[in-house]
């Protein structure tokens, strides 16, 4: 939206948000009530942005590179080619031989994805923004009508914050802890098809993963859940048994059955505040986030045509 000024208004900047935690890969999680298509093209379009960015000078400051590796199953899935698979890059099966690195799994899916890393790619974001002139206040909402006064258009991006902000009782968190360590020789990420191991090699730091606890809103790590997240990941890449610097974090995944993409009109009184809801991205937020930005801009780009319309139609 070239012709607005934008301030962004938030009461955690990085290193202190989900976002933070996150791995940041570039592997969807399906929202079981949006359209398949919709997501296909959130994906798509937030893989080809930060491919550009991977494929530049800027990709080691944002945190964004390329990861070859492979997704293993107990079993053959019901679904062997994932609605991302024409996406990232050179989806395959896995070969005999390759399965020999993991004899608990019996099939797997090789492919390169992308990953972003966390901070750095929220520093870079950040940066890009203040060099447009964008002001960033620390500041809680308490609630979004406080803003009318202030701003013209609000665009509602705060995860798990919405659940108290706007009361969305759809919304609910699945706690996820993960560990971030140094074990700069892994390469290679490797994913278990149930979802809750995983070994994700960074720029810097590797993280193993992880939890899913639906309803859990604890933010506090857990020594049990730490060594069993470590033996699991050390089980399907052994020569994790020598990483060091193990830091442990913990974040909500604002999730929802559907990401919530939405244009409403808050009005008290006559006067109207047009908001642009972006949030209930759960398990997957930074491989659609790209696509959902875009959606929530051409949201905002109607809304604008909606009061340019209503100021000239007072004028008249
Ligand atoms: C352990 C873990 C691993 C993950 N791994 C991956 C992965 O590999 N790939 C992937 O795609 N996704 C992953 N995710 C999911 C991803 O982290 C989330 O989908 C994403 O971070 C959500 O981003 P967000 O900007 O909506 O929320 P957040 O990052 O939480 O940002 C919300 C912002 O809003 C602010 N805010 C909230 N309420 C208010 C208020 N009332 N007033 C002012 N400010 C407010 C907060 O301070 C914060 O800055 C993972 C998540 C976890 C927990
Ligand atoms: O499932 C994964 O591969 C990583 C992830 O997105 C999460 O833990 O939420």
């Amino acid at each position: 939206c070239p012709s607005c000024s934008v301030a962004v208004l938030s009461d955690q900047f990085s290193p202190n948000t989900t976002s933070d935690v996150a791995a940041g890969m570039l592997i969807p999680h399906t929202y079981p009530d949006t359209p398949i298509h919709r997501q296909k093209q959130w994906f798509k379009e937030t893989f080809t942005y930060l491919f550009a960015i991977s494929n530049s000078a800027e990709a080691s400051e944002a945190g964004i590179h390329l990861v070859s590796g492979w997704q293993v199953f107990k079993s053959t899935p019901k679904e062997e080619l994932p609605f991302w698979s024409d996406i990232v890059l050179g989806f395959r099966a896995m070969s005999e031989a390759e399965l020999l690195k993991f004899p608990q799994h019996r099939f797997g899916q090789a492919f390169t994805t992308l990953k972003c890393d966390c901070p750095p790619y929220l520093l870079w974001l950040e940066k890009r923004l203040k060099a447009t002139g964008t002001q960033m206040y620390t500041r809680k909402v308490a609630d979004l009508w406080e803003l009318h006064n202030e701003y013209d258009i609000v665009v509602n991006c705060t995860g798990m914050g919405a659940h108290q902000l706007v009361g969305d009782k759809q919304l609910f968190p699945v706690r996820g802890q993960v560990l971030k360590v140094h074990a700069p020789w892994v390469k290679h990420f490797i994913r278990d098809g149930d979802g809750l191991t995983y070994i994700y090699p960074g720029i810097h730091r590797v993280t193993l993963g992880g939890t899913r606890e639906e309803g859990s809103w604890s933010l506090s790590p857990d020594a049990g859940t730490t060594r069993d997240i470590f033996d699991r990941c050390c089980s399907l890449e052994p020569s994790l048994h020598k990483a060091q610097d193990i830091q442990v974090k913990v974040g909500l995944r604002p999730s929802r059955q559907c990401v919530r993409v939405q244009r409403e009109v808050l009005s008290q009184g006559g006067v109207k505040l047009p908001v642009v809801h972006n949030y209930g991205h759960g398990a997957g937020g930074f491989s659609v986030h790209r696509g959902t930005a875009n959606e929530a801009a051409r949201l905002v780009g109607k809304c604008i045509s909606a009061l340019q319309g209503s100021s000239s139609r007072a004028k008249l």
